[in-house]
Formats: structure tokens, C-alpha cells, sequence
């Protein structure tokens, strides 16, 4: 196992000098299949088919077992709501012979129709297609399903009205095709494939119809010609002439194509270097239990975990709880695609604190802050203005233990005293940020901000020294992180 671990980290510092996971190293099956043994647990988890809203039930493609964290929180998918179904052209009992006239009078007067409030027979309607709606589902947390099934979800027709061509009491409306609900994770963004937003499903509950099922077809009374005058006093809906058997015809349902976007709806984002010991303390003080181990690139896709009520603000306030996401480590570069590259940190938007895990027994630890704040400062210099605290991780190690003062110290010194009231914005930062899509890559890195150093943001709320593997100072560090979610309660 020793060998395998190490040959992984060889694999792996190969792929952060490459900038990518080469096809290459991807062949390599001694590696990989080790590799992939490892995830195989989360992966089986993860890849599941849809329920219910699945009729075809495709492979997932090979690179998306592969690499999966390339496509958790990105797909494309079309859409297509139920077509309307088909109504009726029917002909008057009897058939308009001349001595059944006076019978089909009769049935048409005494027949238990549908009828309106003044009297006419409402003929019957074919039923609608289904609509196809998204809505924020709890309990899915990639899109990682929407890439296995050629990306189309199609929502069932509307039923015909009865083939029995004949005016009859007993004809039944057709019934409606059903929507078609489909689940997406919390956080899910939903845009048209042009780039307009359709909607942000962000909190439990959240839907959004995303596809209009066809109407249903009406029926039509088919008399003769001279008859039709004396028929459009008992009904609306005589036919005309032949085009009006247009109106027969069930409307087509709406199709459209979406991007779908996950960013993870998280309090607090957890970012650092690869190896720093992040899910550690993700799994130390949540319930969350993500794959650790000693080597980089442990965490390929964001792990959620809760935070439990902070005890200490009473009965009233103790249930009241911050969601933390461990984020894949960032290296130097990631900013042009080493390693994982930066794409994670999409799902920093939505936090409202950071939490910097450095590995304090590494060789420089500050520059591996600064490498972090740079990253981030490349994707978007908003993250830096965001609330943060520094957690100084592995000081059960003697190599950090005995450099802790030295380093508090210069971690406090890299940024400017912070404004207690929120988050530091001029007035034009806010313009900017407010009009610009944030998922962007970085031309948000060539403005004015750019000029700007690490110096110039706002420094750490508070440094903590902490041993997460071995619970040393961690309630120090609890204390820290839910003080400053009580300071800052959101970031906008
Ligand atoms: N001695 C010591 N080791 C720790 C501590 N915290 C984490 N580690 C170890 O550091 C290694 C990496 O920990 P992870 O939690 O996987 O680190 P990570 O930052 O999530 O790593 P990536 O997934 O690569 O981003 C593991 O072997 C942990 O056991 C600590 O407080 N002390």
C-alpha cells in the first residue's frame, strides 16, 4: 500500500508540472486503477441514475467515471415538455338522416353532456402535455447524472379524446401528460444555453418551470351545411371548414437547451494547499466524512458538512447552523490550470467566510498562504475582501509548534485592519461586482483592481493554531469561526 500511495503522489505532482491530467497518465492503468479503486466508494455514490424522471437509462461516458470532478457542477441539458394531445372531430348521433332527425333532436336535448352555464354542450378537450419543471432537491449534491443519458428529459403527451368518432355523453376530456419534476443540488443555476439566467435554485424548495407543455386538442362537431346554423345554438365548437381541424391538433410542447451551474450553497469555505489538512478538519467538527489521506488531491469535488447551533447563544439561538465546505486543495498556477485547477473556487460564491487551513509544519508556510490569497486574488479579488480567519494546522508536529508566535505574526501583518461593520467595498468595487458574472474566468483580475496587493485587503480576522488530527485548540478554533459568522451574518 506504501508503494501504491507514493506511486500516486509521483502521478500526481506529474499532473500539477503538467497543467493537466494528460490522456497519458490517464493510460496509465497500474495508477489509475489504483487511484480509482480508492474514490470507488464515493464515485459508486455518487454517479446513481436519476429516479423516476430517467426513461432511458445510457452508460456514463468513460471520461466521466475517469475525471469526475471535471463535470460535478457543469452540464448541459435539453428539455422537452409533453406535446398536447389530440381532440376529436365527431358527427351528431344519427347521422343527420332525415328520420332520425327528430331522435337526435331529442338525445341532444336530454343527454347528460358537459354543458356550460348557458345551456351549449362543451365538447370534450384532449389533455395537456406535460410541464418540466426543476426544483432544488436536498438530497442530490452533483450533476454528475446529467451527463450519463445524452442530456434529454422529455415530459409525457396528453392523452386523445376517444377514438369513437360520434358525439356520446360518455367521451372523456384526455388526461394530462403529467409534469415531469426533475432534481437538481441546492445552489443549481439554471441558465438558457444563450447565457440568460433562468433562475438560481439556491434554498430548499425553490422551482422553476422550465418547459410549457402543449395544450390539448378541442373537438369539433362535424354537420352538414345546412344543419349548422341550428348546431351553433347547442355548441361553440362546429366546425367551419377544414381548416379548422387545425384547432384538433394538440400544441407542440416547448423544448429548450440549459446550462445547469452547481455553486455549492456553503457559510464556510475551506481553502488551502493540497495536504494542509483540510478534511480533517472538515470531519473534526462536522459530521462529514471525507476521504483523507496523505497525499494531494485527496478531495476532488467540494465535501459538505454542518456545523452544529453554537451552544453557548442559548435554547433560543442553539439550532441555528452553518454549512462548511472542504474545497480541492489549490497549488501554484492554478489560476492557468495546474492541478485541478480553479474552478473550484466558483463555489466560494456563496460563503460568507473563509477558513485559510495552512499546513504549519511545511517548509514556508506564509508563502503557502500567500500562494492561496494570489489564487484566489487571480479568479476573483472579491474573495479577498471576504471575512477569513487562519487556521495553522499540525501543531502536534514539533517542526510547527515551535514557530507558531513567528508565524501569527506575519500572517497578521500580510493585510490592512479590517472595518468591523462588513465587508471593505468602495463604492465602485460594489458597481463592479454587482454587474458582472462571476463564474467569468478572470478578465475581473485586469482592472483596477489588479494593482492592488495582498497587502491592500483586509487582513485575518483571527490566527489559531490547531492540531485538527490529534483536537488540540480545536474548540479555540470553533470558537473563532462562529464568532465571525455572528459578525458578519451575510455577505453581499
Ligand atoms: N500531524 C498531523 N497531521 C495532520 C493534521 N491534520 C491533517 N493531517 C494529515 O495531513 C494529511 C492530509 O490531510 P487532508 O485532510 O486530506 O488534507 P487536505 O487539505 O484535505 O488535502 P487535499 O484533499 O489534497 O486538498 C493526512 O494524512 C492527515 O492525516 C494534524 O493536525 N496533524
Amino acid at each position: 500500500m506504501a508503494t501504491t500511495l507514493g506511486q500516486l503522489r509521483t502521478c500526481f505532482l506529474q499532473l500539477t508540472d503538467s497543467n493537466k491530467l494528460d490522456s497519458a497518465q490517464l493510460g496509465r492503468p497500474d495508477l489509475i486503477s489504483t487511484r480509482r479503486d480508492l474514490r470507488s466508494f464515493s464515485l459508486s455514490c455518487r454517479v446513481k441514475p436519476p429516479v423516476n424522471d430517467s426513461p432511458s437509462r445510457d452508460p456514463a461516458p468513460a471520461s466521466l467515471t475517469r475525471e469526475p470532478h471535471k463535470y460535478f457542477d457543469q452540464a448541459v441539458i435539453t428539455v422537452r415538455a409533453g406535446d398536447g394531445g389530440r381532440g376529436s372531430v365527431l358527427s351528431v348521433p344519427g347521422g343527420g338522416k332525415a328520420d332520425d332527425k327528430e331522435k337526435a333532436g331529442k338525445v341532444w336535448k336530454k343527454a347528460a353532456y358537459k354543458r356550460d352555464f348557458d345551456g351549449s354542450v362543451i365538447l370534450p378537450v384532449a389533455g395537456k402535455g406535460g410541464d418540466v419543471i426543476l426544483f432544488a432537491d436536498e438530497g442530490k449534491d452533483t450533476l454528475l447524472e446529467f451527463h450519463g443519458r445524452n442530456g434529454r428529459y422529455c415530459a409525457k403527451r396528453g392523452g386523445n379524446v376517444d377514438a369513437v368518432r360520434v358525439l356520446n355523453p360518455l367521451l372523456r376530456d384526455g388526461v394530462d401528460g403529467g409534469d415531469l419534476r426533475i432534481g437538481v443540488p441546492l445552489g443549481t443555476v439554471v441558465k438558457r444555453k444563450n447565457g440568460k439566467l433562468f433562475a438560481d435554485l439556491a434554498n430548499p424548495g425553490d422551482e422553476v418551470l422550465v418547459a410549457r407543455g402543449g395544450q390539448g386538442g378541442i373537438s369539433l362537431l362535424e354537420v352538414p351545411l345546412h344543419r349548422r346554423k341550428k348546431s351553433m345554438t347547442l355548441t361553440a365548437n362546429v366546425m367551419r371548414d377544414e381548416s379548422d381541424k387545425v384547432l384538433v391538433l394538440g400544441q407542440p410542447g416547448e423544448e429548450v437547451s440549459l446550462e445547469l451551474i452547481l455553486r455549492v450553497v456553503a457559510d464556510v469555505g475551506l481553502v488551502g494547499l493540497p495536504n494542509a489538512g483540510k478534511s480533517t478538519l472538515l470531519a473534526a467538527i462536522t459530521r462529514a466524512k471525507p476521504d483523507i489521506a496523505d497525499y494531494p488531491f485527496t478531495t476532488l469535488m467540494p465535501n459538505l458538512g454542518r456545523l452544529d447551533g453554537d451552544p453557548t447563544l442559548g435554547a433560543g439561538r442553539y439550532s441555528s447552523e452553518a454549512t462548511l465546505a472542504d474545497l480541492p486543495g489549490l497549488i501554484e498556477g492554478a489560476h492557468l490550470g495546474k492541478g485541478l485547477g480553479r474552478n473550484f473556487l466558483r463555489h466560494l460564491r456563496r460563503t460568507r467566510l473563509l477558513v485559510h487551513v495552512v499546513d504549519a509544519a511545511a517548509e514556508d508556510p506564509v508563502n503557502d498562504y500567500r500562494t492561496v490569497k494570489e489564487e484566489l486574488r487571480m479568479y476573483n479579488p472579491d474573495y479577498l475582501d471576504r471575512p477569513y480567519i487562519v487556521v495553522l494546522n499540525k501543531i502536534d508536529l514539533p517542526k510547527a509548534m515551535e514557530r507558531i508566535t513567528y508565524l501569527t505574526q506575519k500572517i497578521q501583518q500580510i493585510g490592512k485592519e479590517r472595518c468591523t461593520l462588513g465587508p471593505e467595498k468602495t463604492s465602485n468595487d460594489a458597481a463592479e461586482s454587482d454587474d458582472r458574472d462571476i463564474d467569468a474566468p478572470s478578465t475581473r483580475a485586469s482592472g483596477i483592481r489588479r494593482e492592488k496587493e495582498i497587502e491592500d485587503y483586509p487582513g485575518p480576522l483571527a490566527v489559531v493554531a490547531v492540531s485538527v488530527l490529534n483536537g488540540i485548540q480545536v474548540g479555540e478554533m470553533l470558537q473563532a469561526i462562529r464568532a465571525a459568522l455572528r459578525t458578519y451574518p451575510e455577505f453581499t
